[in-house]
Formats: structure tokens, sequence, C-alpha cells
């Protein structure tokens, strides 16, 4: 579990240079050729073109910044835990380019002005990371330190439970093997109680 303070999360973001869409055609064309394929026939013409398409969509995440996604901040006076859990979530690993999914569990607890987030925002939030090559564990700890750093909460746990493909369809093929990663930060991670309940909540576990 890791328990890092947040903070510099926001110096490491890429830099916003958008999909490069007609470069990723051509990569496309060439790895049809070096697997054995003909580009041209009539089932792949358009592939380049549909993939680069795919690739706009499934890595949005790296011109978008948590800020942008994070804007509503209500002061509620609302200082007890707020949890929005199974947040559906699709990633790409950034190791073997296929595809990790499941859920996402947020949950934090608001400062003493009570300021409080739309919840919507926190699955946006998932979304802005997850559409990005990623690691699970860089993904969770990605979305807690930006919570921490934008919302000011007492504190803050995420966890995600996730299938890789890449453990599935190829390599040590293992279907049904989930991976969970939590993160956790402020009073999380300093109460053992806070956290057992907020995981209770989470997986029905503590
Ligand atoms: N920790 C972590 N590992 C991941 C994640 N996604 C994929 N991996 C692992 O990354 C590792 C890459 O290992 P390598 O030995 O470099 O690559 P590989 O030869 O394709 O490995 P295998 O998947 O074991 O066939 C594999 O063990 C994957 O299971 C992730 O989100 N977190
Ligand atoms: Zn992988």
């Amino acid at each position: 579990m890791s328990t890092g303070a947040g903070g510099d999360v926001f110096a490491t973001e890429p830099p916003v240079t958008g999909v490069d869409q007609p470069r990723i055609e051509k990569a496309v064309r060439e790895i049809l050729l070096a697997i054995g394929e003909d580009p041209d026939r009539d089932g792949l013409v358009d592939t380049p073109a549909r993939v680069a398409r795919a690739y706009q969509e499934q890595f949005a995440g790296l011109s978008q910044r948590p800020e942008e996604v994070l804007t509503t901040v209500f002061e509620a006076g609302h200082d007890e835990m707020v949890l929005v859990k199974d947040i559906e979530m699709f990633s790409t690993c950034e190791h073997h380019l296929v595809p990790f999914y499941g859920s996402a569990h947020i949950g934090y607890i608001p400062n003493t002005q009570g300021q409080i987030t739309g919840l919507s925002k926190l699955a946006r939030l998932v979304d802005v990371y997850a559409r990005r090559p990623q690691v699970q564990e860089r993904l969770t700890t990605e979305i807690a330190d930006a919570v921490m750093g934008i919302l000011d909460p007492r504190g803050v746990i995420v966890v995600i439970e996730a299938e890789h493909l890449c453990m599935t369809m190829r390599g040590v093929r293992k279907p049904g093997a989930k991976t969970v990663t939590s993160a956790v930060r402020g009073v999380f991670a300093k109460r053992d109680r806070t956290r057992a309940e907020a995981m209770s909540l989470i997986i029905g576990r503590s």
C-alpha cells in the first residue's frame, strides 16, 4: 500500500502534444507489413486510420490535465467520507499496449471547510489518467495525488481492481487473475480504523 505524500504530481505531467494521427497510420501500416499481412487488402485498407482514431480516444488523457477536470468544488459543509465505488475503467498497459480494465474506487474526507467536488468529476479524473499508457500502480497513485493536490482533503483512498489482457491472452495466460492496488493519503494513511472502514465499504473486507 503506497502512503507517500501528494504534491509534485503535476510537475511530472507530459507535455500536451495530442495524438499525431498520420504518424500512427504510417506506423500501423508498417506493423501490418511486419507481421506478414497485406495492408492493402479489403479488410485492412482502412485499419491504419481506424487505429489512429481509436488511439486518439484511448490516449486522450495525455492532453488533459487533472485540474481541468476536478473543477467544480463546492463548500457543502460535509466533512465525512465521500466514496464513489465501482467506477468502470479501461486503460492501456504501457509494456504491451494491450488493455487492462476493471473498477476504480475513490474515497475522500473533505477538509474542515467541507470542500467537495461533483461526483462525476471523480470518474472523469479516472479517465484522465487511465487514457494514457499506464501501469496500474502509477494510475492509482496519480489519481490519489491529484485529489489530494486539488481538493486538499483530510485524506484520500484509491483502490483499483483490474484484469490485464497481457496476462490473459498471451505470456503467462492466466485469465481471471485480478490485480488490486491501493494508494492512501492523509488520514487514511495515518489512521488504521479510517482506512479499514473505507476498505470494508469498497470491497466488503476490513
Ligand atoms: N507491476 C505491474 N506490472 C505490469 C503491469 N502491466 C503489466 N505488467 C507486467 O510487466 C511485466 C513485463 O515483463 P517483461 O519480462 O519485461 O515482459 P514479457 O517478457 O512480455 O513478460 P511476460 O508478460 O511475463 O511474458 C510483466 O510481468 C507484466 O505482467 C502493471 O500495471 N503493473
Ligand atoms: Zn502488459
